[in-house]
Formats: C-alpha cells, sequence, structure tokens
C-alpha cells in the first residue's frame, strides 16, 4: 500500500508559475489527474516521479520526501508523454538496459516478464522505430513496469492511440490498480477519465480544482450555467417565452447571428424544458449548439464553484 503525499506543492519555472499550492493524496488504485493543457499535470507528474523538485512543499512517498530518495525510485515507475525513445533499440534492449540501471539482479527475466505483461513479446526484437503509437507506448510501459513497481505514473497515456489500444491499455491499468498499486494517469479527455477512474483530481491553471468521486465532479459539470446558440423559426416569440418559463438565466437576440443566445441555468433542465416550449407555441427549432462547451470553461467553472 503506497500513497503519494502532494503537501502545499509550488513549482515555478522563472516567472511562470506552473503549480500552485496544490495539496492532494493518491491512494492505491486507478486516480485520474485531469485538467486542460497547461494546467500542470506534467509537472506534478515529473515531481511524483522524482525527475523535478518542488520549489515550494513537499512531494513524499508513504510520508517519506521523494526529491532524491533512491529507495523512493525503486518503488515508483513513470511513463513520460514524451515521444522520443532509443528508436535504435528494439523493445527487448530498451527493457533491459532500464533492468540493468535499476540494478536488478537478472534484468533479461525481467525485462521478458514486463513484456509479456503489456503483451508486446511477439515484436519485442523488432526496432522501435517501426512501431506503431500504441505498440511504442507498450513499450515504454514494459520499461516503467520491468522492476516491479508499487507506484505506476503516466502522463497522457491515451494520446494518439486509436481504440483498441486504448481498450487494452485501460484493462491493463484496471488490473494493476485492482491488484493494489497505485496508480496515476493524466488526461485532458473528460470521457477518458470517466471510462476508468472512480476518483480524480481536477488542476486548472496549476491550482488544485476538485477532488474526488467522478460522478459529482461529472455533476457539478453539468449542473453549471450553460450557453446555447439556438435557431428557430420564431426567435422573437422562442424568447418571449422562454422568459415567461423564468428558468432561463439570460436572452439575447444576436441580429448578425439570426439566433439567440441563451444562457441556461443548469443543462438537465434546458435540455428538457426548450423543446417543450416550442411545441407548445408552435415553433420550430433550427440548431441548439453549446457555446461555452470547451473543457477550459468546464474546468474554470469548477475552479470558482
Ligand atoms: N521547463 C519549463 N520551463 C518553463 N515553463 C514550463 C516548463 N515546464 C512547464 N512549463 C509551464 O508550466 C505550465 C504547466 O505545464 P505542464 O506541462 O505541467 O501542463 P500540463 O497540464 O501537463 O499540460 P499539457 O497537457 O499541455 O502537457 C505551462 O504554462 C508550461 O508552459
Amino acid at each position: 500500500m503506497t500513497t503519494i503525499g502532494i503537501n502545499a506543492v509550488s513549482r515555478w519555472f522563472g516567472n511562470v508559475v506552473a503549480v500552485n499550492d496544490v495539496t492532494m493524496s493518491i491512494g492505491p488504485g486507478v486516480t485520474g489527474l485531469l485538467g486542460p493543457n497547461g494546467a500542470g499535470k506534467s509537472t506534478l507528474i515529473n515531481m511524483m516521479a522524482g525527475f523535478l523538485a518542488p520549489s515550494g512543499g513537499s512531494v513524499t512517498l508513504d510520508g517519506t520526501p521523494i526529491w532524491r530518495n533512491e529507495q523512493a525510485y525503486r518503488e515508483i515507475g513513470i511513463v513520460p508523454e514524451r515521444e522520443s525513445m532509443y528508436d535504435f533499440l528494439t523493445a527487448r534492449e530498451f527493457v533491459v538496459a532500464n533492468a540493468e540501471l535499476h540494478g536488478l539482479a537478472d534484468p533479461g527475466a525481467a525485462a521478458q516478464r514486463a513484456l509479456a505483461t503489456v503483451e508486446m513479446e511477439y515484436a519485442q526484437d523488432r526496432r522501435i522505430e517501426t512501431y506503431s503509437k500504441g505498440m511504442r507506448q507498450r513499450a515504454k510501459m514494459a520499461s516503467a513496469l520491468v522492476h516491479d513497481p508499487s507506484v505506476l505514473l503516466l502522463d497522457e497515456p491515451f494520446n494518439g492511440m486509436d481504440p483498441r489500444q486504448r481498450l487494452h491499455l485501460m484493462d491493463l491499468l484496471r488490473a494493476m490498480g485492482a491488484d493494489g498499486r497505485t496508480v496515476l494517469f493524466s488526461s485532458h479527455i473528460l470521457e477518458e477519465v470517466e471510462q476508468l477512474a472512480h476518483h480524480i483530481e481536477v488542476v486548472v491553471a496549476g491550482r488544485h480544482a476538485a477532488s474526488g468521486d467522478f460522478r459529482k465532479i461529472r455533476r457539478l459539470m453539468t449542473d453549471r450555467p450553460h450557453r446555447y446558440l439556438v435557431r428557430s423559426s420564431d426567435d422573437r416569440a422562442l424568447a418571449s417565452a422562454l422568459i415567461a418559463h423564468g428558468s432561463t438565466a439570460a436572452i439575447e437576440l444576436d441580429g448578425t447571428e439570426r439566433a439567440l443566445r441563451i444562457q441556461a441555468v443548469d443543462f438537465a433542465g434546458f435540455t428538457a424544458y426548450l423543446p417543450r416550449i416550442a411545441r407548445d407555441h408552435g415553433i420550430r427549432l433550427y440548431a441548439v449548439s453549446p457555446s461555452d462547451e470547451s473543457l477550459e470553461s468546464v474546468f474554470s467553472y469548477l475552479v470558482t464553484a
């Protein structure tokens, strides 16, 4: 049972604050680290892996600081985001080299075990440069697992994978979590995290925005005020019917777009009552599109919630 503690951690690069006073605790099982691009996920993962020192606060493994702690490195495996690998090596050579760096007694056997875990034995003697993105990801994974770590950190592991590879990796991570390992993966895609992790940590612009059960946080995200662009057969009549209904926060007639800009109070309510109101007033709906669905806006809502 291994727990990573992130205690009032900040990290800055020059005058860029990448991580700002974050406190969280990552225990056994699978945890999703969710946040838009540039939120600070990689910086956090690099500090958990012992690649980067925090500028303030401490990152610990079962209470002991990770930075410059050789013992902690033996417990941690990391699958970094970057693509570059030693492409001229075969996967087997690459994984064996990592086993040797860890000083394992039998690097060959350890590499074989790790390559079998990720089902890469069939291609282990081919050079990495001939691999697909998913195969490269699995080679990186084998290298991260070669010393049988109790913590596995993965930075955007699903990037560029096709659906089949994605499912395969998800199964593998689930199995590792069920096995009692502490598995943390980062992603900027909500659905990806939803499929794999019950527990999530959300970071936005370097700050810790939310923590806990995925469903609860998802509800927070979907219950936030939503903005829509709506086109109909009679925008004015629809606007007045919506105002009379009383559950719409704001409506604007957009002359140039020839549409209504509507701010709804909640997502589920609006999508239920809009078609009803239109039907009751004999108005036809031509288009209903969310106008603030960027992840950035969803996450920003969480930060101010
Ligand atoms: N070595 C560095 N030097 C300068 N700025 C950096 C460095 N590493 C990260 N940053 C900055 O810190 C912020 C957080 O970056 P980070 O890579 O941790 O975010 P991220 O959530 O992993 O994003 P992405 O999903 O795009 O990789 C960004 O503004 C980034 O430009």
